[in-house]
């Protein structure tokens, strides 16, 4: 990507993370995970990479898919709800996207939900028409009811939204479910899903200049690599060479084993690095099929 001509070409990245919300601190967590360390400004706003020339600009999440389609910052961290809303009202006025969605991130996961007052027997969308519908994602809205063909009243709230229906401002609204208690505290019920979101890595949807790009692509392993062990573990026991055929489908999820024989007879040591869980249910099965010495531990890193 060539940065926009008053954008002077930087020998380093800037990527843009939550100051502070659901977002910031599995934000640096996961960065510090990819080898990444930093130091503060004093008025906390920007960190300046020291292990790697990779900075952090802490703001609203909101700002930041229009920090990187201004160039001002080169990637972010933040919830594909917040990108796509953004997206939809630049696409929607038929300008091409600017960012894209780089790398799901695996946290901060939460829908884009409808939702209608507890005593509505819901049919389906088309009981929307010509109704209020309160929601702080317009765009994502808009586009939803296009699709359905059905005719609804857009009711913009920046907060709050689900008091909309008592207030007498919508009949529905449309927001954010994690838990879903904020429906429940407000006799609201979620009827359809417009959108799964998690927190995404955004960059923009055209190539960097070659210095950014391969630092880039330098982030990019380390973050495959953390994202692909962030819940593995490594397992290690020993057992009969003669039972390895009932031991190793009870691995879960596990790449190719390494063995190692042992001096003493016909005993063999493993170690298998397993992506799905390794429970006590698990480890106990295993002990009933042979295995000694079961050991589990923390993957830090990997690099493919
Ligand atoms: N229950 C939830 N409510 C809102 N956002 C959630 C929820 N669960 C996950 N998220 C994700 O967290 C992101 C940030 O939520 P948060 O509430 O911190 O944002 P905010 O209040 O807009 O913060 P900011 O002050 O940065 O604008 C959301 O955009 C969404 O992607
Ligand atoms: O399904 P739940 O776990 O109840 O979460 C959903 C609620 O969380 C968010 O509000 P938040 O608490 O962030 O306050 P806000 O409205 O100021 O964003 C969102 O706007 C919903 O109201
Ligand atoms: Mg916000």
């Amino acid at each position: 990507m060539s940065p926009p001509a008053n954008t002077p070409v930087r020998d380093r990245l800037r990527i843009a993370i939550q100051k502070s919300g659901r977002l910031a601190e599995p934000a640096r967590a996961l960065l510090a995970s990819c080898g990444l360390s930093w130091r503060e400004s004093r008025d906390r706003l920007f960190c300046y990479g020291e292990s790697l020339p990779i900075d952090l600009l802490l703001v609203r999440d909101d700002d930041i898919p229009g920090l990187i389609a201004d160039g001002v910052c080169d990637l972010g961290i933040v919830g594909r709800n917040v990108l796509l809303e953004q997206d939809g009202g630049r696409s929607g006025n038929g300008r091409p996207s600017v960012y894209r969605e780089w790398r799901a991130l695996g946290f901060g996961g939460c829908r884009l939900a409808l939702a209608v007052p507890d005593s509505w027997d819901w049919q389906g969308p088309e009981q929307l028409a010509g109704k209020r519908i309160a929601t702080s994602y317009p765009a994502l809205l808009s586009r939803w009811l296009e699709e359905q063909g059905i005719a609804a009243d857009v009711v913009l709230l920046s907060g709050s939204v689900e008091i909309a229906p008592r207030l007498g401002q919508a009949e529905a609204i449309c927001d954010l479910v994690s838990s879903g208690a904020t429906l429940t505290a407000n006799q609201l019920k979620p009827v359809m899903t417009l959108l799964e979101s998690e927190a995404v890595l955004a960059g923009p949807s055209t190539e960097f200049d070659p210095v950014r790009g391969e630092l880039a692509d330098l982030l990019l392993r380390r973050l495959d690599g953390a994202l692909r062990i962030r819940h593995s573990k490594l397992l290690m026991f020993q057992a009969p060479r003669s039972l390895l055929p009932s031991l190793l489908p009870l691995l879960p999820d596990a790449e190719a084993p390494t063995v190692m024989r042992l001096d003493d007879g016909d005993d063999l040591a493993l170690q298998a690095l397993c992506h799905g869980a390794v429970t006590w249910q698990r480890l106990e099965e295993l002990k009933r099929a042979g295995a000694r010495g079961l050991m589990v531990l923390p993957v830090e890193g990997m690099l493919a």
